[in-house]
């Protein structure tokens, strides 16, 4: 059994800007392991993962974060301690070399001994897989590089709690299969908060996957589970069908349909991205829908 230490917990969490709710009585758990958050623009995800990395404060809800009241100065302290934070843009000092930069954060982590800063320095950049490149300056990376960078940073010292913002935005698609390999290896043993525009991360993945709407938490579950939530309700069709909530056509000429299948609709195995826009019911259809 999994110990409680290493959950985090939020309950009835609200966070607002001015009249505006961007969190709305969000309660949650998480565990060990990779759960992945999917939502559309502005659906909150940053905010969520702003306050897991108590980075802003609720309105109102309670945390507990692997044990420990991130609302309390203390346990924010000691939280902060065993946390890793990747921001959506991590704003790297361009001109520190990836080693300088890592050894600076290093110093942030309060490790204080010369030595192992700089081995954990090295061992960091050889998990993301930038010995090569560790002496260059941060400016004369590439988008993907960079990316590489800002994980490392976050992975200092440790963290049994990881918070990650987007992570594979930018990358091609050899670097994206890298990083998934990397964030699930780190959660192995972790607690990985994951935030993606792509239901293929989180097919490849997450154990667990959070949908967020305007605020609201629309769903927690397995993957599976989330793509079940379409079962029955996607077909494929010669012509867009008129009363699908979403559709849209595929690389073989035919189109996706979702929603209430026609009587004599063929229906099809459902996939991740099918339950996700089932839940947003067909308010959002995926990239290149027709
Ligand atoms: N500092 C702020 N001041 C005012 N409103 C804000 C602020 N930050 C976010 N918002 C608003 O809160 C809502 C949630 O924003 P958030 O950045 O958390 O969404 P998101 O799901 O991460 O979006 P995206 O996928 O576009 O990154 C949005 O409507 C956004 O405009």
């Amino acid at each position: 059994m999994e110990s409680t230490t290493s959950q985090v917990t939020l309950a009835d969490v609200s966070v607002r800007y001015g009249h505006h709710i961007a969190l709305k009585d969000v309660s949650l758990t998480l565990g060990q392991g990779v759960t992945g958050l999917l939502g559309p623009n502005g659906a909150g995800k940053t905010t969520l993962l702003r306050t897991l990395a108590t980075a802003s404060t609720p309105d109102t809800g309670t945390l507990s974060m692997l044990g420990h009241d991130p609302l309390t100065p203390t346990g924010r302290q000691a939280l902060r301690r065993r946390l890793g934070y990747l921001p959506q843009n991590p704003g790297l000092p361009s001109h520190f070399t990836a080693f300088e930069f890592i050894d600076y954060v290093g110093i942030l982590k309060e490790i204080s001994d010369r030595e192992s800063r700089r081995a954990e320095a090295r061992r960091v950049l050889e998990a993301v897989g930038l010995t090569a490149d560790r002496s260059k300056r941060i400016r004369k990376l590439s988008g993907g590089m960079r990316q590489r960078v800002g994980l490392a940073a976050a992975i200092v010292g440790n963290p049994e709690l990881l918070v990650l913002d987007e992570p594979t935005v930018g990358l091609d698609p050899e670097q994206r299969l890298r990083f998934r390999e990397l964030i699930a290896e780190l959660g192995e043993g972790r607690t990985v908060l994951l935030s993606t525009h792509q239901t293929e991360d989180v097919a490849a993945l997450c154990h667990k996957v959070v949908v967020l709407d305007q605020g609201t938490l629309k769903f927690q579950g397995t993957p599976s589970e989330l793509a079940l939530l379409a079962h029955g309700r996607v077909w494929s069709s010669r012509e867009r069908s008129p009363g699908a909530l979403a559709a849209w056509r595929t690389g073989v000429g035919t189109f996706r349909n979702i929603g209430v299948a026609p009587a004599d609709a063929v229906t099809v195995e459902p996939t991740i991205e099918d339950g996700y826009l089932l839940l947003l019911e067909g308010a959002h259809t995926p990239t290149g829908a027709a």
